[in-house]
C-alpha cells in the first residue's frame, strides 16, 4: 500500500443543484498547479454535461461520471471504484482527486459514506470538504454543508450587490465560525481551497493546528431561538483516557442523533506523548490518526457543530470530559 502521504489527496464539492460547483471546478483545473488532477462528478440524472464541461476546461484532466444517483445513497462501492480505476489509469501519479458531488447529495452524508469505505480510505489522503453556496439562493443554503465544510465558496457574488453577499458570509460564520470563507468570483487559490487535511500537501508534515483551526476563533456563539439553529462548541480539557473518550463521543453521538453535525478535534492521549486526531460527520466516527509528538501541548481540544437541540448531550461530553473550560453558545 502506498504511503499515506504520496496518496493523492482527496477533497469533495458539494452544494445545492446549479449552485457553482463545476464552474467551480473547471476554473481551479485551467489554473497552473492543478496538473495531475482526477475529477470523479456525480450526476443525480441519467445525462450528465458536467464532464463534458470539466472535459473542454481542462483537456487533460482524468475524469470520471457516476450517474444515476447520489454517491452516499446508492448501496455499493462505485466511488471506491472509479478512484481505483482513475488512478490505474493516470499516466502520472495523481497528486489529487476532486469528487464533485450531486447538488442534491448532502455533503455529510457523502463525507460519512467516505469516512465508512475503508478500501477507498486506503487508496487516498483526505484532504478538503469544500461547500459551494449561491449567493442568488441565500435560502437554499443548507446547514449540513456548512457545518461539515473545511472551505466554503460563495459563487454568483458578481450577480447580488455586496451589502447580500456580506449578510451571506456573516450568515455562514455564525454556523461554521472556523471555516474559511472564499469568493469564487476571486479565483480561489488552489493552495489556499485544498490542503486542508491532517497532512500537509506540500511538506508532507502535519498541520494539526491549521487542521482544527480552533486556536482561538471559535467564540461563543448564538444564532437564533430556532431549534434547527446550528450552534458551535469548542471543549478545551486535559489528557484523556482514548478507550473511555471515545464511549464518551459514542453516548453523545446517540443522545444527539441526526442533530450532530460535525466532531473534530486534537486530543492528548493519557498514555502516550503523540496526540490523536479524531473527526466525525454525523454519526460516522472516522478512525483516530496518530499525530507526532511534536503536534501536542498536552491539552485536548474537541470543536463540535451541532443544531440547537443537542446542546444538552454536548454539554453532558463536556462535563464528564471534566472540561477546564467550554465555550458555549449562549441565547
Ligand atoms: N454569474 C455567475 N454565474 C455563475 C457563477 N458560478 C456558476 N455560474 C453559472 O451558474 C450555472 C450553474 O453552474 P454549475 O457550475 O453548472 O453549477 P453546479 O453546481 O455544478 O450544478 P449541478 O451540477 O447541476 O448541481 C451555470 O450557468 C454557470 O455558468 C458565478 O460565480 N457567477
Amino acid at each position: 500500500m502506498t504511503g499515506v502521504r504520496n496518496r493523492p489527496a482527496l477533497s469533495v464539492v458539494g452544494g445545492g443543484l446549479g449552485a457553482g460547483k463545476t464552474s467551480l471546478i473547471a476554473r481551479l483545473l485551467e489554473q497552473p498547479g492543478m496538473g495531475r488532477t482526477g475529477v470523479v462528478v456525480n450526476e443525480f440524472g441519467e445525462f450528465g454535461v458536467d464532464d463534458l464541461m470539466l472535459g473542454s476546461s481542462a483537456p487533460d484532466a482524468q475524469l470520471a461520471l457516476l450517474r444515476n444517483g447520489c454517491i452516499c445513497c446508492r448501496p455499493g462501492n462505485d466511488l471506491s471504484e472509479a478512484v481505483r480505476k482513475m488512478i490505474a489509469a493516470a499516466p502520472e501519479p495523481l497528486v489529487r482527486i476532486v469528487v464533485e458531488t450531486s447538488g442534491v447529495a448532502e455533503l455529510s452524508a457523502v463525507l460519512a459514506k467516505i469516512g465508512a469505505d475503508h478500501v477507498l480510505r486506503g487508496m487516498v489522503r483526505l484532504d478538503a470538504a469544500i461547500a459551494v453556496v449561491d449567493a442568488t439562493a441565500p435560502d437554499e443554503t443548507r446547514a449540513e454543508h456548512i457545518a461539515c465544510a473545511d472551505r466554503i465558496v460563495v459563487t454568483k457574488t458578481d450577480l447580488v450587490v455586496p451589502i447580500a453577499a456580506a449578510a451571506i458570509r456573516r450568515r455562514i460564520a455564525a454556523m461554521n465560525p472556523t471555516v474559511p470563507i472564499l469568493d469564487g468570483q476571486a479565483r480561489p487559490d488552489p493552495d489556499v481551497l485544498f490542503n486542508a487535511g491532517l497532512i500537509d500537501g506540500r511538506s508532507g508534515e502535519v498541520q494539526a493546528d491549521a487542521w482544527l483551526r480552533a486556536q482561538g476563533s471559535v467564540h461563543v456563539h448564538h444564532h437564533g431561538e430556532n431549534p434547527d439553529s446550528i450552534r458551535s462548541w469548542l471543549i478545551e480539557t486535559g489528557p484523556q483516557d482514548w478507550t473511555q473518550l471515545s464511549q464518551h463521543i459514542a453516548r453523545m453521538s446517540r443522545a444527539a442523533g441526526p442533530a450532530l453535525l460535525r466532531l473534530k478535534g486534537i486530543v492528548a492521549d493519557r498514555d502516550d506523548a503523540r496526540p490523536l486526531a479524531l473527526q466525525m460527520v454525523r454519526d460516522q466516527i472516522y478512525r483516530p490518526v496518530r499525530l507526532t509528538r511534536e503536534a501536542g501541548d498536552g491539552r485536548s481540544r474537541i470543536v463540535v457543530i451541532a443544531r440547537a437541540t443537542a446542546a444538552p448531550a454536548v454539554e453532558a461530553l463536556a462535563k464528564r470530559l471534566s472540561a477546564a473550560e467550554v465555550a458555549i453558545e449562549v441565547p
